[in-house]
């Protein structure tokens, strides 16, 4: 029997859209389970696809699944990019009572439809939206995703990539914290074929001796530089959300930032916020905790208290967990 692996996307906007293009441009669904709130253009979206379908590696079957969240109960993964992206133009937090609303809808009904695959959550802010969606459906954490800071420290190596004049894929560079302006580059893990950045630039710092803050800042505002002239971000946040996607599928044991559930690390836990993470079938099946400096464990007990600070925000939440976890 052969095995159709099954992903859902909800949210058709930009985000979302992409997505579904990037899994069957990648070839990694036999069937697509779609859903949106506005069925104009969910119904432009199908169509669109499977004109395409003549030109992508394998076919797919792509199924319009409108508001029945119930449709994607049977999906390996399924990746949540429903929001409303206008409302984040000049912080992600300006989405936040948008999108807590939205994840008030679908996550339960999945649970109602005996959903038993992983939620891979983008829509902003990233981190808050995935503990809430642990919350609400009371799942094994590890089976949330959130995709966190995966885009992030693709920035990162973007930023570096350009200083030193060396592959993206060669370098190994995280931002870590929550998925907003108060994520830090972890700098005393970068490294370039295991060789760390202080000893290179030691040696060679015309080349490695780049200044650090400033290709942070690169990172961390590289998504407003997009968002600027396109009114979103898009590419890098669906092949983000596709490499993680993957990793599932294909049980990859795949080592990435993204954003997990805390259970003591550094001393922060009950909230969603990104640290290197191990990938594969059952979701995020290991963290990684580093060596981190003095400093960039403040800077992470900072992140997480802006992340705590939102979930505070939402005053309804203690009276709609799901019962077995209050
Ligand atoms: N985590 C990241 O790195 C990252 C990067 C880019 C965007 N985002 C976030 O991803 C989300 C989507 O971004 P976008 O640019 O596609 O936004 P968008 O506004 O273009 O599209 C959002 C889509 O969600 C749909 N939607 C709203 N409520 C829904 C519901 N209850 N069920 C199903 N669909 C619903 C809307 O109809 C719309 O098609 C936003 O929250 C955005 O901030 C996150």
């Amino acid at each position: 029997m052969a095995l159709i692996r099954k992903i859902g996307v909800i949210g058709q906007g930009h985000v979302g859209a992409h997505v579904a293009n990037s899994l069957l441009m990648q070839g990694v669904a036999d069937e697509l389970y779609l859903a949106d709130i506005n069925a104009q253009k969910l119904e432009s979206e199908c169509q669109d696809l499977t004109d395409s379908m003549s030109f992508y590696p394998h076919n797919c079957r792509v199924v319009n699944c409108g508001e029945k969240y119930e449709l994607l109960a049977g999906c390996d993964v399924v990746v949540n990019a429903a929001g409303d992206v206008a409302k984040a133009a000049g912080d992600r937090d300006g989405e936040l009572f948008v999108t807590a609303e939205i994840t008030r809808t679908w996550p339960r009904r999945l649970v109602d439809a005996g959903f038993g695959g992983v939620i891979v959550t983008i829509s902003n802010p990233c981190d808050v939206v995935a503990t809430e969606i642990w919350h609400l459906t009371g799942y094994d954490p590890r089976r949330i995703i959130g995709s966190g800071t995966a885009l992030d420290s693709a920035r990162l190596k973007n930023a570096i990539a350009r200083r030193v004049s060396l592959d993206q894929r060669s370098i190994c560079a995280y931002m870590l914290g929550e998925h907003g302006t108060s994520q830090f580059a972890a700098w005393s893990a970068v490294n370039f074929g295991g060789k760390p950045l202080a000893e290179l630039a030691a040696e060679q710092p015309n080349r490695f001796g780049f200044d650090l803050a400033q290709a942070e800042k690169d990172a961390r505002f590289g998504g407003y530089v997009t968002y600027a002239g396109k009114g979103c971000t898009e590419y890098a946040i669906a092949n983000a959300a596709v490499r993680l996607v993957r990793a599932v599928v294909s049980d990859e044991h795949l080592v990435t930032a993204c954003s997990t559930l805390l259970t003591g690390e550094y001393g922060e836990s009950g909230h969603y916020t990104s640290l290197p993470c191990v990938v594969g079938a059952a979701g995020v099946e290991e963290v990684v905790t580093l060596s981190l400096t003095e400093a960039e464990q403040a800077e992470l007990h900072a992140s997480c208290e802006h992340i705590k600070g939102n979930i505070a925000r939402l005053t309804w939440w203690d009276e709609e967990r799901r019962p077995s976890l209050r």
